[in-house]
């Protein structure tokens, strides 16, 4: 066991460290994908580090030609933390967390360009400011179960002869690659099994962005011939049984979006489900899904404690609704409300609902829409709203909505009818607010719950941004409508200078924490 060295500083927030690799294994098929770097097993709050500590270090030997990783030193505390910590003692939040997480082997979910040729192909991120591919085969940040899939991959790619995309020409076959670790599979269907386990034993969803407009285009014989050496290679009568299912996305635009909309299940299980914040998710392949699977968890339970039993809660930015889903389950929540402008999400809404646990007894809903359109009307009647946008922030209607709470009392009365979810207003024309009905789940009678007209008293934000957060977070406060209350923050992407933050916002203008004071004991005299 490596020593973490901690010295303190002025400013320090409580870091957790849980370093332990020891969970990840190595199954490559040739047994060439090393070890990760040595294992940590710390579980303590702590003070952070000052001095970088090698036991803490990327140990990466594509560091600097990949443009993935971007600190090579101090995992377990990215710079940022600093600033972090600073920004949110300055708003009166003296008590900021920062969780280090798993430092190496966390990615679950990586997208990857295939290039070269296939002969002799490469897979990997493409090099600061170009679109030459670095071949990554032994990326200390993905999961080895990832890195052993490009393995098994490569060698398919060069059985068969598939020709890997070609930019400047727009020739080749194969153009990306996505490749998605799973944590439960359905036919070992065991939550009981430890955390840990169940990710040393991820199984792979392999996704291949195939060059053609559909499966009946010239070369899908290759595609084919790849999708079967790849279940034949790593399936569940391989000796690795590594490969959960193979799936095909078809894409032939000349811009940069990696899939095009057309998928296609090849083999394996068609549902893949994960395992987090107490409940079982389906992710379709196209569906948005968190890259560090772990540190989601522990985020969710964090965020769990701020929502009250029995609160109605608004998910807004709710991808397939997984944090509402997880309150649902675990705060037997009242009613919650998912909005989510990808429809791709909805099917794995759908398929995590039939899983939640009998006792969730919650009116649950899922819309299609944009959350920007009308933001009132969906944060109404909500005890608790969570936001958790993409890395831009908040859509400026919903900041300045949320900014301005207070003044919307009477327009409340008004809104109360919703219009995004009441039925009888058949004169409706707006094309966003009929998408949105027509697209609605509702699980759970919406009878038993009385008309509220109440808005929320708390606002939970999640933030994979940083500065966008900064400017969000201020812009709340600026009204005094809010008061933040608590501050968290996750090391989702250890490697880089991103950090994800969980803060709780309270309505009102709230009571200053105070410092701690320094209790000395008296020497006791002999
Ligand atoms: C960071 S992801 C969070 C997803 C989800 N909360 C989760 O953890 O799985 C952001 C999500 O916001 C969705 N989104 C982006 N802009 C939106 C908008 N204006 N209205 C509704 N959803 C939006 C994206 O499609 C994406 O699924």
């Amino acid at each position: 066991m490596l020593p973490c060295h901690f010295t303190p500083r002025p400013i320090t927030p409580f870091i957790t460290c849980q370093l332990s690799t020891s969970s990840v294994r190595t199954p490559s098929p040739s047994q060439s994908t090393p070890l990760p770097p040595p294992l940590l097993s710390l579980a303590a709050k702590s003070t952070p580090d000052s001095v970088s500590s090698p036991g803490c270090s990327l140990q990466c030997t594509h560091f600097q030609s990949c443009s993935g990783c971007t600190h090579e030193f101090d995992l377990h505390r990215p710079v940022i933390v600093e600033e972090a910590t600073q920004f949110f003692n300055d708003l009166g939040v003296l008590d900021f967390t920062f969780d280090s997480c798993k430092l190496w082997g966390w990615r679950c979910r990586a997208k990857l360009a295939v290039r070269g040729s296939s002969t002799s192909p490469m897979i990997g991120l493409y090099q600061e400011g170009t679109h030459n591919v670095v071949d990554i085969p032994d990326c200390k940040a993905h999961h080895p179960n990832i890195n052993a899939a490009v393995e098994l991959l490569k060698r398919g790619i060069t059985e068969f002869d598939v020709e890997p995309y070609d930019e400047d020409q727009g020739t080749g076959d194969l153009r990306y690659v996505q490749i998605i670790l799973m944590q439960l599979a359905v036919t070992t269907y065991s939550t009981s099994l430890p955390s840990p386990e169940r990710y040393k034993n991820g199984k792979i969803q392999i996704a291949l962005v195939w060059n053609s407009r559909n499966e009946t285009s010239q070369n899908s014989d290759k595609l084919n011939a790849l999708a079967n050496f790849l279940w034949k290679n790593g399936g569940v009568r391989s000796n690795t049984h590594l490969v959960h299912s193979v799936w095909a996305n078809f894409q032939t635009s000349t811009n940069n979006v990696i899939f095009g909309n057309r998928w296609r299940h090849l083999l394996g299980e068609r549902d893949f489900w994960e395992h987090v914040g107490g409940i079982d998710i389906c992710l379709t392949p196209s569906s948005f899904g968190q890259a560090n699977t772990q540190a989601f968890d522990s985020l969710l339970r964090k965020l769990q404690k701020y929502v009250p039993y029995g609160a109605s809660v608004a998910d807004l930015y709710a991808g397939a609704g997984v944090i509402g889903l997880s309150l649902a389950a675990t705060r037997k929540c009242r009613s919650v409300k998912c909005v989510e402008v990808n429809k791709e999400s909805k099917l794995s809404f759908e398929k995590t609902v039939e899983r939640l646990p009998d006792r969730v007894n919650s009116s649950i809903s899922w819309h299609h829409a944009d959350t920007s359109k009308e933001p009132l009307t969906w944060i109404m009647g909500s005890d608790v709203v969570v936001v958790d946008p993409p890395r831009k922030g908040l859509d400026a209607s919903l900041a300045n909505m949320l900014r301005d709470i207070s003044s919307f009392k009477r327009k409340v009365k008004s809104l109360s009818k919703s219009p995004h979810l009441m039925d009888d207003k058949k004169d409706e024309k707006r094309p966003w607010v009929l998408r949105a009905r027509e697209e609605t789940v509702q699980i759970g009678s919406t009878t038993d719950l009385e008309p509220n007209q109440s808005l929320p008293q708390t606002l939970i934000y999640i933030s994979c941004g940083w500065e966008s957060f900064k400017e969000d977070c201020k812009m709340l406060l600026s009204n005094k409508a809010w008061h933040l209350e608590k501050a968290h923050g996750f090391n989702f992407f250890p490697g880089t200078q991103s950090i994800e933050v969980l803060a709780i916002f309270k309505r009102g203008q709230g009571v200053p924490q105070k410092k701690k004071k320094v209790v000395k004991k008296k020497k006791k005299r002999l």
